[in-house]
């Protein structure tokens, strides 16, 4: 794959990015709370996941995400990895982005092997380049027997060893790593942590979201602490830790 980044560079650079959340809270579900509601709508809720967030990572980072549950950090790395639009800000992203998850990108109408090319497209390779490493990439995920069946039949750990195993084949230059090593089975995190700790990772810009404070230690060389949709800190990673720790006290 080209090589586009500038080494040494700014990888990603968000400025005042901001995201709210409109969930209605539809209580008339019953026909006759509908009847008796008619003239009294659903109650839309606002939930501001993220205010006014900047940061900027270089690329060859390891970034580390720390905050509890609900502060955002899930919202912070789809937005910056372009899965939704910010309302408000903007981010640059220099290089390819891959976000794994729980199967995020990942259409489950579509067979292992369709996902496979459409992501690898998305990555910005050439078919060609496709073919090349298709093989690697079911054998990786230990999907063989499953290649052509759509991945809405597939459990969890099956989706995200898919998703783990394009990426680490197809190389995006940022990789957005969203609690990776709580997926998949014992034997799976084990391959997982492996390649992550292999020449993989090397030249690579990586944001990774855990609970796990020995994996943010061992890998991070900054980290940014949440609160409540806001960035409080950014910088030193035992600093983070140590804010992070005092908020779940
Ligand atoms: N698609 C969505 N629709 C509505 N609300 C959402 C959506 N995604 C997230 N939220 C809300 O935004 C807030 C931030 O959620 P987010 O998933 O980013 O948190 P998080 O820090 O990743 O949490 P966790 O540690 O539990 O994974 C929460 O209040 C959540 O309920």
């Amino acid at each position: 794959m080209e090589n586009t980044i500038v080494k040494n560079g700014i990888a990603i650079k968000a400025r005042n990015i901001s995201k709210t959340f409109q969930i209605s809270e539809d209580s008339h579900n019953t026909v006759k709370h509908r009847l008796f509601n008619l003239f009294n709508p659903p109650r839309t809720k606002y939930v501001p996941a993220l205010k006014n967030l900047s940061m900027e990572i270089m690329q060859g980072e390891c970034i580390g995400l720390l905050g509890r549950n609900g502060c955002g950090k899930s919202t912070l790395v789809k937005l910056l990895a372009g899965v939704y639009p910010s309302d408000t800000g903007y981010v640059n992203i220099q290089g390819s982005t891959m976000l794994m998850n729980l199967g995020v990108g990942m259409s489950h109408e579509l067979t292992a092997r369709e996902n496979v090319y459409v992501s690898g497209s998305v990555l910005g390779l050439k078919i060609k380049e496709i073919d090349a490493i298709f093989d690697e990439i079911i054998s990786f995920a230990e999907l063989e027997g499953f290649v052509d069946t759509k991945i809405k039949f597939f459990s969890s750990g099956m989706v995200a060893r898919l998703g783990f195993s394009i990426a680490v084949k197809a190389g995006a230059d940022i990789m957005f790593l969203d609690e990776i090593f709580a997926v998949g089975d014992a034997k799976f995190q084990e391959k997982a942590i492996k390649v992550f700790e292999s020449s993989w990772i090397q030249g690579k810009t990586v944001v990774l979201v855990s609970h796990s404070m020995e994996v943010i230690r061992k890998y991070c060389n900054r980290a940014a602490f949440m609160r409540k949709g806001e960035l409080v800190y950014f910088g030193d990673t035992e600093q983070a830790i140590d804010l992070y720790m005092k908020d779940n006290e």
